[in-house]
């Protein structure tokens, strides 16, 4: 695929993708958590170069919603949907949905849907969804303790970009190969020729490191694990409550995550834990091994009676001969059992085994002395002997481990993606159900839909009442003031943006005929000034003439001018619209003005009021197809002119005043 030939991609971000594994494939299905693992590209610009290359995929040219009404619209439904994403990721994916005139994308997104409405929002999964994200790279690490070394100048180049955690060293031969070993516990020679060479300490000779590289750093795993823990964790949860199939066994991959730590440090096993702590402790259990051995010694002397020859005594005075040769004489036992309660000490503060112990009993010994000393030497030879022990062990359980982990480093991508991509499964159907949703019907002309209700009313779900409405052709929509014209044209295009992303409608039945484009025209906030007039003028020419295909929502363009020059306006834009074959729904409170000046025999339909209850409308929500509603006014008039009627029968011929109110308002009824 030519990333540069979706719409927005160019040469720096097609560089980037192109070093993802999978890039076609994650733009084809929208995988935003793959694509913003490509450098330098966030989870929001993921989502719209997924968006760009499904519309270049299926032909879409972007322009379905027309007018900043349907585009607001959009964002709304867009919204509540994201509200019922547990994840990130899920929020970014839903974005990559959008209404199309696609015929391909609409069905893909159904087929999509259709699965995800078998979907059960179950809480346990949701609340394991909760920790659930994107599996991200570690931090840069690096590992000091062990290097490359090569002498070709371009495999040195090869290598540096292939091991970043490692340094990369030239050397010349083997001699330079033995003055690496005495700086790094660990030396891979990358080149053949110095197979069998003979150099001391750990060299390694792995011409094929590169296509190992697991083998060779396997700290790079670990980090990744590390990293990833809860996530991975999370992701195990999910598929448990949910009951997905996992991609890699759960209890291997927590078998395995139990044996590093946050750090990406080996745990849990007991040798390397014991020769850990014996190299960290060495020198406090050297120090309180020979404050034991004094102790016991200074006890013994000062309880023991030591009897001095004269001629040792003349000695010691006349030739400084030294107190020790009398302490070993006198107290040779003494000395023996101090520095043995030493070295018991020492082993057993140490956890020390047998075969260390022979380095442990060179740290006390020979010539007798007070106080006991340590020998220094001794000390230095254990602590390398220790040193050397642990990271035999941790080199072992690290390759054991990775090699584990490098079996399921895989599968655990698709064991989170899976997860995330259930999130947007069950974000879809949780819309569906909250709102109870069915997927539409596409076929005729116009649209249709039965208890249709919209969830962006103002007032809370439970309480929206169920509107049945249907259009095709041009139609002009009367009603009574605050009887729920726009909610109307609102839930029209609701249902009408969320069948053509592919979505089910909050309807229990709904028809639509795929449309190019939809042009939804709010009510404008009073008269315009003359620029503006013209402007609007213009964008109607401009629809008019343009391509069918589309639907037209329109909400009182009466507000736009005064009213006999609106209705005339309004007349001219429904005869070119009927000329074109298009569907509209025209919100007027002039319908009447406006089908007298109409050309062709314009539709009207209208929102009753069923009449007033307590001085308050109560309105049947439903259109009435071919029927001019009754606007406020005239069922206040109406009102009135009924209580005039009621005083007058009561006053019984005998209030004038009551009879002429009765006469007025039956004047002003007549006038309707
Ligand atoms: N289907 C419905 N269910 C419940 N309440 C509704 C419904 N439709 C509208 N309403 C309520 O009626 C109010 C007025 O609706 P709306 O603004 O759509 O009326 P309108 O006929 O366009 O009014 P106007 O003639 O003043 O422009 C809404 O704010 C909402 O509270």
């Amino acid at each position: 695929m030519e990333f540069e030939a979706i719409p927005g991609v160019g040469e720096k971000t097609a560089a980037s993708l192109a070093e993802l594994d999978d890039a076609e494939r994650a733009l084809r299905d929208g995988d935003v958590a793959t694509l913003s693992r490509a450098p330098g590209i966030t989870e929001g610009r993921a989502a719209a170069i997924a968006r760009a290359a499904i519309r270049a995929e299926h032909g879409d040219d972007g322009d379905f919603l027309a007018t900043d009404r349907a585009r607001e619209l959009y964002r709304d439904v867009l919204a509540l949907l994201k509200e019922r994403a547990v994840t990130d990721y899920a929020e970014k994916r839903l974005e990559t949905l959008f209404p199309t005139a696609s015929k391909s994308r609409i069905e893909e997104v159904r087929t999509f849907v259709e699965a995800a409405l078998d979907r059960t929002p179950d809480p346990a999964v949701l609340d394991a969804l909760g920790d659930v994200e994107a599996l991200r790279a570690p931090p840069n690490l690096r590992v000091r303790e062990r290097c490359l070394a090569t002498v070709d100048a371009e495999r040195y180049a090869e290598a540096k970009a292939t091991f970043p955690e490692l340094s990369v060293e030239i050397v010349e031969d083997a001699h330079d190969l033995a003055e690496l070993a005495r700086s790094y516990s660990t030396v891979v020679a990358l080149d053949e020729a110095f197979a069998g060479v003979d150099v001391d300490g750990d060299v390694r000779v792995r011409p094929d490191a590169a296509e190992h590289p697991e083998e060779i750093v396997p700290e790079r795993l670990l980090a990744f694990f590390a990293e990833n823990r809860e996530r991975l964790l999370a992701a195990i949860a999910v598929h448990e409550a949910a009951t997905l199939d996992p991609a890699c066994s759960p209890a291997d991959l927590r078998d395995a995550l139990e044996r590093v730590d946050e750090n990406g440090e080996l745990v849990g096993d007991a040798e390397l834990d014991r020769l850990t702590a014996a190299v960290d402790d060495l020198d406090a259990a050297v120090s309180t091994a020979e404050s034991a051995a004094n102790d016991h010694l200074r006890k013994a002397i000062s309880e023991q009676d030591v009897t001095i020859q004269g001629q040792d005594f003349l000695s010691l005075v006349e030739q400084g001969a030294r107190v020790d040769s009398l302490l070993s004489r006198e107290l040779a036992d003494e000395y023996d059992t101090a520095v043995e309660t030493a070295r018991g000490h020492l082993a057993e503060t140490l956890s020390l085994e047998e075969s260390e112990y022979d380095l442990a009993e060179r740290v006390f010994g020979g010539d007798p002395t007070f106080p006991v000393d340590h020998n220094e030497e001794a000390v230095s030879r254990l602590r390398t002997e220790l040193k050397a022990g642990r990271d035999r062990r941790a080199a072992t359980l690290k390759a054991d481990l990775a090699a584990d982990l490098g079996a399921l480093r895989e599968p655990v991508e698709t064991l989170v993606a899976d997860a995330l991509e259930l999130d947007v499964e069950l974000a879809v159907s949780r819309f569906s159900r909250d709102f109870d949703c069915v997927l539409p019907e596409f076929s005729g002309s116009g649209f249709e839909f039965e208890a249709g209700r919209s969830p962006l009313l103002d007032v809370s779900f439970d309480e929206v009442d169920p509107v049945d409405y249907g259009v095709s052709g041009v139609t002009l929509l009367s009603g009574v003031n605050s009887g729920g014209k726009t909610s109307t044209l609102d839930l029209v295009a609701v249902v009408v943006i969320l069948g053509q992303m592919g979505l089910p409608v909050p309807a229990e039945r709904a028809r639509l005929e795929r449309v190019s484009e939809l042009h939804y025209y709010a009510k404008s906030q009073g008269t315009l000034d003359a620029g503006a007039f013209e402007s609007t003028l213009r964008d109607f020419a401009t629809l008019t003439t343009g391509a069918s295909g589309r639907l037209v929502l329109v909400d009182e363009l009466e507000s736009i001018t005064e009213p006999g020059a609106s209705a005339r306006i309004i007349a001219g834009i429904l005869e070119a619209l009927h000329e074109q074959g298009t569907t509209g729904v025209f919100v007027s409170h002039l319908a009447d003005e406006i089908r007298e000046t109409t050309d062709f025999d314009v539709a009207v339909d209208g929102i009753e009021a069923v009449g007033l209850v307590d001085g308050e409308l109560r309105v049947n929500r439903s259109p009435v197809k071919g029927h001019l509603a009754r606007s406020t006014p005239e069922l206040i008039v109406e009102k009135l002119a009924g209580e005039a009627r009621d005083d007058a029968e009561r006053a019984n011929g005998s209030g004038d005043e009551a009879a002429s109110r009765r006469g007025f308002y039956a004047r002003l009824l007549e006038k309707f």
